[in-house]
């Protein structure tokens, strides 16, 4: 009966546990760099990832002493873990009480799908498409090959597969391309890390919390990198799950710590308490602090980021934890809270009701972002294929489908990475003329604001608005294999602790992390024929989607089977499918990801009843991305209708229309003639007697126009 030793077993390895881990549970800033950028939201989750470690490390012994994995999923045993483990982080519950009736999306995302009010909320297990590839079947990193033998190290694949020619520009993209692109993640998805252990390279053998990539061999590229050097890798976060792709095992999943909608999160926050750490009390709009040029993202905690506070330097607060990680990134998260604060402005004349002023503002701000990922952005680099496909663009007939699940797929938060493919070299700050004013190393920025705060004096741009004129002067990096070399050998460079780390070794080690299948298992997934030899006349003809120097290249990174290969470098080195940017494996992820946060999305714009109606859909489809550039940060011109194409010619934001408030007036449902970009601005304070600190900042604005 495999139910009685299961008291003492269980009790043993909680004895072992607390030993290993007794000293655990803070993190200090910059310590661990990549802790620094996947930060935690809750206090208790050291708790649960100790939890978690405790479970592991006695399913462990349990299967030693001749348990199955069947075993370990009996009930005898599930529930005395969670009776002797009362953190053990738990699996969404379904008991979620909803309110079919609410007008607005709520704040962490539950209750979206009615019937199923966890999926895509904040803290949902993340969706798995195939089974978990762990070696243990339960918890440990895929480490070995189809054969047994060990994968290749991952920063080995990263020197063969992601190293090349080194600022390549796209032809097709701006580099607003690469900069959006990252915004957009930071909506859609964070995997939080364990924090048991304070030290991963200290504690390199401990693989329930620990990933590090390790150097057998002297790094032909990077001193820094030599044998036995230790990139710092925390394992992600683990809850034991049953997954949607094989609901008969509890396993290691990992979590989506904010909301898989397009909902603007990244703005907005996932939680009722970052929300209100960010909105300006009760009023309409959200917080700013007030800068050299005007208002500007509110102050952080300043231990998050390279803060100078003697010097006026400061963090961001914003409604994603990594708004702090890079300048431009910092820009984006600027120019969508100043654009709410706009937009409340105009809609609070006819929207006595503040909290109601709010709501309707943030509806109409998660609408425009929409329309801007499904209308601009996607169709900039995915397949017209991809696109008709996954029923992606807005003119697309829509209706809402309550069995799509829009939770996060656990590889899509792997293959989405494409876009570090996009990572430029320099970050620059340029002009309103499009004129070069300021070039730095990328890496450098790393966690720096500084570069947001130069002001516009004596002919300089406002470093918010220069960084985002930058975005339009220049190209992303060329969609491909290669990463540029200030991520892949100076990510976070450190020269006094002598660290440094490698994007694309992540990608490929949080890949093995997470336990997620080789490429070619996602290749049979998604329909595509298998990779089964190396050859390149096999390549070039049972596998016309691989140029042959991607297999040759991946040969050369030492897998023993082709069938080996992990999902990020594989489909990185995909031949784009013609007309679009990306291969075929990417394309299947990324569009079935997309399809659902559309099609799965109650809230979605589109959507009459929840979302907008068709006046209100028109006028959202008519602004853009540019038109809102121009309106926030005082473009002179700006590509357009897509300011993530190169080939879109430039416009004068002055022939560029503002967004037509007017049928979203709750009464007239009239036009609102503001369409000359300047109509609606002044005079707000009617209705308002109390004057607001954005009320005080909207006056200082609109006297420097
Ligand atoms: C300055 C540029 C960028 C830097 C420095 C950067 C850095 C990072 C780092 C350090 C991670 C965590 C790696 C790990 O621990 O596994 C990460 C994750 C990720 N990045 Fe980037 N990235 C950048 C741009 C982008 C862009 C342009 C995209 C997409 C268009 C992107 C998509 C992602 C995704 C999807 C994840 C996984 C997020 C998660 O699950 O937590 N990143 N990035
Ligand atoms: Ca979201």
């Amino acid at each position: 009966n495999p139910a009685s030793p299961v008291r003492d077993v269980v009790a043993h390895a909680v004895k072992i546990s607390h030993f290993r881990t007794k000293s655990g549970g803070t993190t200090s800033n910059f310590g661990c760099p990549l802790r620094n950028v996947h930060q935690r939201q809750r206090p208790t989750d050291a708790a649960s990832d100790r939890s978690m470690t405790t479970m592991m490390t006695a399913a462990r012994i349990l299967r030693e002493e001749g348990f199955s994995l069947e075993d370990l999923q009996s009930e005898a045993v599930v529930s005395e873990f969670s009776r002797l483990l009362t953190d053990l982080p738990g699996c969404p519950n379904t008991t979620v009480m909803c309110n079919a009736d609410d007008r607005f999306r709520s704040i962490n995302g539950t209750c979206n799908n009615l019937n199923n009010p966890t999926w895509g909320m904040a803290g949902a297990a993340q969706r798995r498409l195939l089974p978990a590839a762990y070696d243990d079947g339960l918890n440990l990193p895929r480490s070995l090959g189809i054969d047994g033998k060990p994968l290749p190290f991952a920063r080995k694949v990263s020197n063969a597969v992601h190293r090349g020619s080194q600022q390549l520009k796209s032809p097709k993209l701006t580099l607003q391309a690469f900069q959006f692109g990252q915004f957009l993640d930071h909506d859609l998805i964070i995997t939080p890390l364990s924090n048991a252990v304070d030290d991963c390279c200290a504690n390199n053998d401990d693989l329930d919390n620990c990933f590090n990539i390790n150097f057998a061999e002297d790094d032909p590229y990077l001193a820094r990198f030599k044998a036995g050097y230790c990139m710092e890798v925390p394992r992600s976060s683990g809850v034991n799950c049953k997954s949607p792709a094989d609901a008969t095992v509890n396993q290691r999943q990992q979590i989506n710590d904010i909301t898989s909608y397009i909902d603007a999160s990244n703005v907005y926050g996932s939680s009722d308490e970052r929300l209100s750490s960010l909105r300006d009390g009760t009023t309409p709009f959200l917080k700013v602090a007030l800068g050299a040029d005007g208002p500007r993202l509110p102050n952080g905690d300043d231990r998050t980021c390279r803060s100078d506070a003697a010097n006026g330097i400061h963090c961001g607060l914003a409604g994603d934890v990594r708004v702090n990680v890079y300048p431009t990134l910092m820009s984006y998260h600027n120019v969508f809270m100043l654009e709410h604060n706009r937009l409340a402005q105009r809609l609070r004349r006819d929207i006595p009701n503040d909290e109601e002023a709010f709501q309707q503002t943030r509806k109409l701000l998660i609408g425009i972002m929409q329309k801007i990922v499904y209308d601009e952005f996607l169709p900039s680099f995915l397949s017209p294929e991809a696109m008709k496909k996954y029923q992606l663009s807005s003119s697309n007939m829509y209706k809402y489908d309550s069995k799509l699940d829009a939770t996060i797929a656990n590889p899509f938060g792997i293959a989405y990475r494409m876009g570090h493919s996009w990572i430029p070299t320099l970050v620059s700050v340029y002009t309103k003329d499009f004129k070069l004013f300021f070039q730095q190393f990328l890496n450098e920025t790393f966690f720096d604001p500084t570069l947001t705060y130069i002001e516009s004096v004596n002919g300089a741009p406002s470093g918010m608005k220069g960084l985002a004129y930058a975005m339009s002067a220049l190209e992303s990096s060329e969609t491909d294999r290669t990463i540029e070399d200030v991520a892949r050998n100076t990510l976070f460079v450190n020269p006094v602790a002598d660290t440094s780390f490698d994007l694309a070794s992540l990608n490929i080690q949080r890949g093995r992390d997470h336990g997620l299948p080789s490429y070619n298992e996602y290749r049979k997934y998604c329909g595509l024929s298998e990779v089964t030899s190396w050859s390149t006349s096999a390549a070039l003809g049972g596998l016309v989607n691989h140029d042959a120097d991607a297999i040759i290249k991946l040969e050369a990174a030492g897998y023993s089977s082709p069938k080996d290969i992990d999902l990020f470098p594989g489909a990185l080195s995909e031949k784009p499918v013609p007309g679009g940017d990306l291969g075929p494996t990417m394309e299947c992820i990324i569009g079935d990801q997309f399809h659902r946060a559309k099609f799965g999305d109650r809230f979605f714009y589109q959507n009459r009843g929840t979302g907008f109606n068709e006046a209100q859909q028109a006028a959202i489809q008519k602004y853009s991305l540019a038109s809102l550039l121009c309106r926030n940060y005082q473009f002179d011109k700006v590509q357009f209708p897509n300011v993530f194409r190169l080939a879109d010619p430039l416009k004068r934001c002055h022939d560029i229309n503002d967004l037509d408030i007017g049928p979203f007036r709750p009464s007239t449902g009239g036009g609102d003639g503001g369409n000359d970009g300047h109509g609606d601005r002044g005079g707000g304070h009617e209705h308002h007697p109390r004057r607001t600190l954005n009320d005080i900042i909207d006056e200082i604005f609109e006297q420097q126009e």
